[in-house]
């Protein structure tokens, strides 16, 4: 091989693997001038001239197609750009390379097998897969068949360029198969319907077809609209891409950071957030067993007092009883004794006859002093859960309320109506009132403190160890209720009572002028107020009593968990 040949073959394999003697956008080869005239980016990217002029222009730069760098032109716009010398000088080497010598075609191991890739039959020997193309004879052929169909002096001249470099076919006419299909139709009925292979026609066709009346294009013309369409969509396809692979990788990083297999965290020895939250949860748990544990086992000492108490009760009662027992026992043998002596001693023993028989009487009293349940006891423990996780022993819950609201409203009305079902005019509270009232299961201590301005300061004396608060609205007066809300927004933000569940009595529901529950909950915005607590509001009238007791229903569900078990 001569020194020429060498390297032809060189930059054959060069611009067949890296179409360096391309242009990456139109895919045409460069020519030495022109429009396929390659031109120097700033990026140092080469496009062709025709390529430049295509690309649109802001602010006097254009942005190369590849990695959208930005290169100025100056007045002369693309002209004014400098051609790749390098490219150019390359182009021609290559070009006078193959007017001068006989082509004889090596193509590497390695690019015969791409070529072989393309399957394409040789069409001398069907058994056999072209690797090249000759230009002129239009022939795709195996390497073996190229060297024998191309040996004389003049075949041996035809160039052949590797299959994958093929130069594009121009297409047939549809209709005139030996002309070339030169015209697409723009027609955009045919566009919408027609396959493409039917809207290409020849010159026969344009003036006289079918589509002769419709707007037409040049085939080249509209297959480069298409391919640059294509390009420009290339780049938004690219960009979408990168913002595609961007998500998957920030999604694969949140699926390592939740499972603590990130680099991060290995390093730093830190678990995975799906860790921490099971932790967390775990933690909460916890608390929550340990707390019940707690409860549990004041449950159980509750139990245990009760029992001590009671065995204490009993034991002490039995004592008693037994101790009775004899002392009667002494005296009715006494007696007995006595009477079965001579009259005479018989009458001497009168006396102590007597005292016997006072002795007896005195213990037969103490007998009946007893209350039914101390001579008739049950082993049964009656037994009650509260909300608050607490044991109750014994038939009723004790729970402490305190009665707030503005002077006038009718608490202590309310108050004496639910003790002993009576209505009197009251007089304003001065300081307090406490009473126990027993409401089905519930022993409430109650506490009635003076709603009077002057006296509002005092209420938070009241609030310790409150399990409810009763809020008494007069639902007659409405102009006041501005003033209730605002007693009861401070009594709501106070810590002792955070716990505390809220009634609000709507009293005085017997007048005509009241409220509706509607308006009285507008107006002290109590969706909003009590948010996040348990309240309720009833309306109700100390007069009849009506309503009291459903009220008195709700705060006992709120403190019972489950109702009285009788455990025997
Ligand atoms: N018609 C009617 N009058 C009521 C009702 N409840 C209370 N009253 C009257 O309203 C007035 C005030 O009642 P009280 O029970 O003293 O009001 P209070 O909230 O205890 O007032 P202070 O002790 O000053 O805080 C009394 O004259 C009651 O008779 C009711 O339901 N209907
Ligand atoms: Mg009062």
């Amino acid at each position: 091989m001569d020194r020429c040949g060498a390297s032809f073959m060189e930059l054959s394999k060069l611009n067949s693997k890296n179409n360096v003697l391309e242009c990456r956008v139109c895919e045409d080869v460069f020519s030495l001038q022109g429009d396929k005239v390659p031109r120097l980016l700033h990026c140092g990217h080469s496009v062709c001239h025709a390529c430049l002029m295509r690309l649109p222009q802001k602010d006097n730069t254009i942005q190369c197609p590849f990695d959208r760098q930005p290169t100025p032109v100056g007045n002369s716009g693309v002209w004014g750009l400098k051609k790749n010398f390098s490219l150019l000088e390359l182009l021609e080497r290559l070009q006078h390379a193959s007017d001068k010598a006989a082509i004889s075609f090596f193509l590497s191991a390695e690019a015969l097998e791409m070529e072989r890739k393309l399957a394409v039959g040789c069409d001398e020997d069907e058994q056999h897969v072209a690797v090249l193309y000759c230009t002129v004879c239009g022939s795709h052929l195996c390497e073996a068949c190229s060297e024998l169909t191309h040996s004389t002096r003049t075949l041996a001249k035809h160039r052949r360029v590797p299959l994958s470099e093929k130069p594009r076919e121009r297409p047939k006419c549809p209709s005139h198969l030996s002309h070339p299909a030169e015209f697409v139709c723009l027609d955009e009925e045919c566009q919408a319907l027609e396959s493409g292979s039917s809207r290409l026609m020849c010159f026969i066709c344009k003036d006289y077809g079918r589509h002769k009346t419709h707007k037409h294009g040049l085939v080249e013309v509209e297959a480069e609209h298409i391919r640059s369409s294509v390009i420009n969509a290339m780049q938004h396809v690219r960009k979408l891409m990168e913002e595609m692979s961007e998500a998957v990788q920030r999604i694969d990083n949140v699926a390592q950071r939740l499972e603590g297999t990130d680099p991060t965290c290995i390093a730093e020895g830190r678990p995975g957030t799906a860790a921490l939250a099971r932790a967390r949860v775990q933690d909460f748990f916890q608390q929550l067993r340990d707390s019940l544990e707690l409860q549990e086992a004041a449950a159980l000492t509750a139990v245990d007092t009760h029992l001590r108490q009671r065995l204490c009760t009993l034991q002490q009662l039995q004592t008693d009883l037994a101790s009775w027992l004899s002392q009667v026992a002494c005296a009715t043998l006494q007696c007995e004794q006595a009477i079965q002596q001579d009259d005479g001693r018989v009458i001497m023993a009168a006396r102590d006859i007597k005292e016997a028989l006072l002795s007896i009487e005195k213990q037969q009293q103490q007998l009946s002093e007893l209350s039914p349940e101390q001579l008739h006891p049950e082993p049964c423990i009656p037994i009650t859960f509260t909300k608050d996780n607490r044991v109750h022993i014994g038939r009723k819950i004790e729970m402490r309320v305190v009665f707030l609201g503005l002077d006038g409203a009718g608490k202590t009305s309310i108050l004496f109506k639910v003790k002993q079902n009576e209505f009197t005019v009251e007089i304003p509270t001065i300081g307090f009132n406490v009473e126990s009232i027993e409401y089905k299961n519930l022993k409430l201590t109650v506490w009635d403190v003076g709603g009077q301005h002057k006296l509002r300061p005092l209420w938070k004396h009241y609030y310790l160890n409150t399990q409810a608060v009763v809020f008494v609205v007069d639902s007659s007066d409405p102009e006041r209720f501005p003033e209730a809300l605002g007693e009861l927004a401070k009594l709501i933000s106070e810590k002792e009572l955070k716990d505390a569940s809220l009634l609000i009595l709507a009293n005085k529901q017997d007048l005509p002028t009241s409220e509706s529950l509607e308006r009285i909950t507008d107006e002290l915005t109590l969706n909003k107020l009590c948010c996040g607590r348990s309240w309720h509001i009833q309306a109700c009238d100390a007069q009849s009593g009506n309503g009291l007791h459903e009220g008195l229903d709700w705060l006992s569900r709120q403190m019972v968990a489950s109702g009285v078990f009788d455990i025997s």
